[in-house]
């Protein structure tokens, strides 16, 4: 903007999240009120980068990216210069300098979602339903309000790391929305705010090769479930994530996601969520009468058990091995369709194609080519993009 009043751009740029800088006497500080674009040497960045001393890792902040109230920070190693392609900061700078060059990735009417956050009984808050969402249906697009090289805590000591994570998230403009992500109870002292609402709300994300720790701050309202409603895809270049049903969904249902691995039985997942997510599941599949939920990890373990075997069939080679492969493939594919394990069959109908075609029956390899295509269409019919 030109012109504008120093006040308005200064709340614009930074909301409540302005705040004194690290002790330092050199150039900038830490809050700046500029008039234009060219007055901000550190551009596309909003405010000067934090660096932790002694460590090569820098927290980067453009606090208007998409709009008031949100804003994005990546801490990450500097780049050594803006060109180099692999980093992510570079990548993002990019994105920051020219938006409108990033196509918006689909469209999603916002203005009156179908759904409303609510208090779940024992899982804190949650996103429920309020009118029916078709299967396929894009409902929401997040953009990422943070992003954490996943190596961090592992390179630098734990009081810097919370330090470029404070600084980051405090310079955001939606810095309150993403403090409010913190678990409110029953968390020890020793784990700062800051930590607690990467570890209990960030998901992996690869960025131009390179692991990261996202967090998206409407998709964090989303619990997690084992035989989820709700699938979401990220899209690296424009930092979205496209949020659709993976089923219909009526009113009154809570949206959930999976957070961990897909299709393991109860035992592994319930442990998987505790070591790396810290709480015991407490989904609709987990909390299945036993023998209900044996039968769920019965064909769990099954496709598992089936997909390992059609690898080594298929690359033993041999029409032998093919058929034999083709005749476990479908006995899995059946298994996935019963469990719910995919939010449609085109994939697996492809697969199926190929095998066919690969076994010598080319014929009949189309046909199942054709409803694979046919599926993936029906799916992905609702996103407009
Ligand atoms: C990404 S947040 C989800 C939103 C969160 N409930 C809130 O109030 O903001 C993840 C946290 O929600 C809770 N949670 C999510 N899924 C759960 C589940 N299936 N069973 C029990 N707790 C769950 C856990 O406390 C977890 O640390």
């Amino acid at each position: 903007g030109t012109n504008q009043p120093a006040d308005v751009i200064q709340q614009r740029m930074f909301g409540t999240g302005c705040l004194p800088g690290p002790f330092q006497f050199d150039a900038y500080p830490t809050c700046v009120t500029a008039a234009s674009e060219e007055d901000v040497p550190w551009a596309p960045w909003t405010s000067r980068p934090y660096c932790a001393d002694n460590t090569s890792y820098c927290a980067f902040t453009n606090s208007d990216f998409q709009g008031p109230n949100r804003g994005v920070s990546i801490i990450d190693v500097e780049p050594s210069s803006i060109e180099n392609a692999s980093s992510a900061v570079a990548s993002i700078a990019k994105l920051l300098s020219s938006p409108a060059s990033a196509p918006p990735p689909a469209s999603a009417d916002e203005s009156s979602p179908p759904y409303e956050m609510r208090d779940i009984p024992g899982k804190g808050k949650g996103l429920i339903a309020i009118r029916t969402i078709p299967r396929g249906q894009v409902f929401m697009i997040d953009y990422a309000a943070l992003v954490v090289d996943s190596q961090l805590p592992g390179r630098v000591r734990r009081a810097q790391g919370v330090e470029l994570l404070k600084e980051a998230i405090e310079r955001l403009s939606g810095a309150e929305e993403v403090l409010s992500l913190a678990r409110s109870s029953n968390e020890p002292e020793s784990v700062s705010v800051y930590e607690d609402v990467m570890k209990t709300n960030a998901f992996t994300v690869e960025i131009t090769g390179k692991a990261y720790m996202a967090l998206f701050p409407r998709i964090a309202r989303m619990n997690h479930a084992c035989k989820p409603n709700v699938i979401t895809r990220f899209n690296a270049t424009t930092l979205s994530n496209i949020v659709m049903a993976f089923r219909d969904i009526s009113p009154g249902e809570e949206l959930s996601i999976s957070y961990s691995t897909f299709g393991l039985p109860s035992a592994e997942r319930q442990e998987k969520l505790l070591s790396t997510w810290g709480f015991k599941c407490t989904c609709d599949l987990c909390s299945l009468p036993p023998d209900e939920l044996a039968v769920s990890d019965d064909r769990r373990t099954k496709v598992a058990r089936l997909s390992r075997e059609v690898i080594n069939l298929v690359e033993k080679g041999g029409a032998e091995n093919l058929k034999k492969a083709l005749e476990l493939y479908k006995e899995a594919v059946d298994a996935v369709e019963e469990e719910g394990l995919v939010p449609h069959m085109g994939n697996h109908y492809q697969v199926l194609g190929q095998l066919w075609a690969a076994a010598g029956d080319v014929e009949r390899g189309r046909e199942w080519v054709k409803r694979a295509k046919e599926e993936t269409a029906a799916f992905e019919k609702q996103i407009n993009v």
